[in-house]
């Protein structure tokens, strides 16, 4: 086996790749295979570099007095504001390379030429801009204009607000060292080109869930206990502490007039998301630059979805029918997600490339998990899409409202309890709003970077419409009387968790969309290398998941009016915890990614990151 010439960890100098420029990197790996070194740059980017490609720091003369650039991202304060640059572009009094003569001559001649290298910006929402800058050391207020706005990009892979056209504008003549310039200039554009676009399978250490053993407990281990926790339930007696009654057969639990009933509902969700009103946006750019469209009409769908149950109601139509076979309709729910997840994972064999998730992996078991093909469309119909918002979200509204029929009926009662009426409007509050806001899906990491698979099906169909309607089950057959002042106190605490998270969603949504806003000019916010910046101030000052915290209050508030006889209730709570807690982690872990250094600021600047003091 040919020996390596650098260790793990070593901090040598990396060359940038089309130029003769050396930067300070780490090494973090080395491929035998391959002989290819995976090294760090102190921007946080990451390359994979030949041994050539590497010197020993030792073999670089440091010049005195002399500001040099130690990664591909600029210091912002040795840069001269008229000037502008690329990772190619030696740094005013970058050290030389000594091996390339010629690579001298293009830095005498950029003494003389300025040319301005220009990004054609791939916009995210509204005007967001790319910026490719080195520094995110300062903190600037959100008002000042920002200056050299279109000379930054961005390598990460992961990120999608990048640019990788370059157009040159020369200043002044000069032709031949123009020539020289340009030639460097779109060598390195089109080197970066390629590796930002990339779609690499991750490697099987950065495998999330507990990599195939996980994802594999998870897919059997989720069904199982949706239907324990709903039988337990609907026990008399609902103590965890009590034996957990057998899970009953599968064909005991199958009724094919379900499953028609389960088929007809989503059917309706289809043909309501078909409908040619709401206005039609484009999501964050794809890695190949193409930007999807998605049509806005969540809302309307569920204005139509209420209209028609409205109707059924006043037509006599039985819903109790949907109570009493409730474990039926779960059970056709799953089979429908398995089936869905089957066919997902066939197209993806024949998706090509750049239609691949950032998260799919290779391994035919954790990609049928995570989704293996990102946006899976057929014509335009987006199912990810379409399954995150209306069937399940919508079908949580309407099977809260079922329980609420259902307790009047079974507790004899000529109107639902108050603890009833305060779930089903807590979570119709937070549905609608998820609707109504419905185009800031676009940049959760669900849209962005899983793929869809079991994972999200399984979520979006099965876990939120029968497990987040949990408390409104539970008051069926365990009623609760909730006085008016313990009531208040509940809504109080729902309208805050509210307010925190919808003033934060709303903040860094508008932040995202306009940078430049107005409104948001009293904002602190820290610059980062790939062009887009992170608020400082505000709720994000506060801690780094100001929505997840309100989301979590909210989460409390939904459970409390069932009382404090059982833990069963605050399932939800502490389910939604750890989903938070570990969706906290993962969106931690590619921000360090995409952001570097800039992240790591922020995090300094803002410690805690759900709970404030706590965590
Ligand atoms: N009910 C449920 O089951 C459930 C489950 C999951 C999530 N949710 C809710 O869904 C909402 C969306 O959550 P999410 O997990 O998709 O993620 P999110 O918290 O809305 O977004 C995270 C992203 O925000 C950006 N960001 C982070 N810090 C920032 C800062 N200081 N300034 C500006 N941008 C910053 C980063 O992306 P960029 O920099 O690339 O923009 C980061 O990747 C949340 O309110 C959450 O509570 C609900
Ligand atoms: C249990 C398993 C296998 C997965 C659980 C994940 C799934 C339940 C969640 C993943 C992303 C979540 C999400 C919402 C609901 C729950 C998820 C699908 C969301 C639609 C709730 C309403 C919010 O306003 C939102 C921002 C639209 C949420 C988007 C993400």
């Amino acid at each position: 086996m040919p020996s390596r010439k650098f260790a793990d960890g070593e901090v040598v100098r990396g060359r940038w790749p089309g130029s003769s420029l050396y930067y300070e990197v780490e090494i973090l790996s080395h491929d035998s295979t391959s002989q290819l070194y995976t090294v760090k740059y102190k921007d946080g980017t990451e390359l994979e570099l030949k041994e050539n490609d590497i010197k020993p720091l030792t073999s670089f003369r440091q010049r005195k007095g002399g500001s040099t650039s130690s990664s591909p991202s600029r210091r912002r304060g040795s840069r001269s504001r008229s000037r502008s640059r690329s990772p190619g572009r030696p740094p005013k009094n970058a050290r030389r390379s000594a091996s390339a003569s010629h690579q001298a001559n293009i830095k005498e001649a950029r003494r003389e030429v300025e040319v301005k290298l220009t990004p054609l910006i791939l916009k995210p929402f509204g005007n967001s801009i790319s910026r490719y800058n080195g520094e995110p050391e300062h903190t600037e207020r959100n008002d000042v204009p920002h200056k050299n706005t279109q000379e930054k990009f961005n390598l990460s892979q992961e990120s999608s607000y990048i640019s990788t056209q370059y157009s040159l504008r020369p200043r002044r003549e000069e032709v031949k060292l123009k020539e020289i310039d340009s030639k460097e200039e779109k060598f390195i554009a089109k080197e970066l080109a390629v590796r930002t676009f990339e779609v690499t399978p991750i490697r099987a250490k950065d495998l999330e869930f507990g990599g195939v053993p996980g994802v594999f407990l998870i897919m059997f281990g989720l069904p199982v206990f949706l239907f324990l926790l709903l039988l337990i339930c609907k026990q008399k007696d609902p103590s965890l502490l009590n034996f957990p009654p057998p899970l009953p057969a599968l064909y005991e639990l199958w009724e094919t007039r379900v499953f028609g009933v389960y088929l007809l509902w989503f059917l309706i969700q289809v043909l309501f998301y078909l409908l040619p009103i709401g206005k039609v946006v484009e999501g964050t750019p794809l890695i190949d630059g193409r930007r999807l469209k998605y049509r806005l009409n969540g809302f309307y769908a569920f204005i139509l979805t209420s209209a028609v149950i409205g109707a059924s109601l006043f037509q006599g139509v039985e819903f109790h029918y949907v109570y009493s076979h409730f474990l039926q309709f779960a059970l056709g729910a799953t089979v429908f997600c398995v089936v869905l997840s089957v066919y997902l994972y066939m197209r993806s064999l024949k998706a090509p490339r750049n239609d691949l998730s950032p998260a799919s992996s290779g391994n035919a078991v954790y990609d049928f998990f995570i989704g293996r093909e990102l946006n899976p469309r057929i014509g335009t119909f987006d199912l990810k899409y379409f399954c995150e918002l209306r069937p399940g979200l919508i079908g949580w509204v309407v099977i809260n409202l079922v329980m609420l029929l259902a307790e009047m009926k079974i507790q004899d009662r000529a109107v639902p309890s108050l603890a009833m009426i305060l779930v089903n409007s807590f979570q119709l509050l937070y549905v609608v709003d998820a609707l109504w806001n419905e185009e800031a899906l676009l940049t959760t990491m669900d849209i962005i970077h899983d793929g869809f698979g079991f994972m999200l099906a399984f979520g979006d169909l099965v876990w939120v419409p029968f497990i987040y309607s949990f408390q409104a089950f539970y008051l069926v057959s365990h009623p609760n009387e909730v006085s008016w002042p313990m009531a208040s106190l509940i809504i109080v605490l729902k309208l805050c968790g509210y307010v925190i998270f919808r003033g934060a969603n709303s903040q860094k949504n508008a932040f995202r969309k306009n940078p430049s806003d107005p409104k948001l000019a009293h904002l602190k916010t820290i610059h980062t290398s790939t062009g887009k910046n992170l608020l400082v101030s505000g709720w994000w000052g506060f801690v780094r998941h100001p929505n997840y915290l309100g989301d979590l209050i909210m989460a409390l508030a939904w459970s409390l009016p069932c009382g404090f006889n059982h833990i069963l209730p605050y399932f939800y709570v502490i389910y939604f915890t750890m989903l938070l807690v570990h969706r906290e982690a993962r969106d931690e872990y590619h921000c360090k990614k995409k952001y570097g250094v800039a992240w790591e600021k922020y995090c300094q600047r803002v410690p805690y990151r759900i709970f404030p003091y706590i965590y």
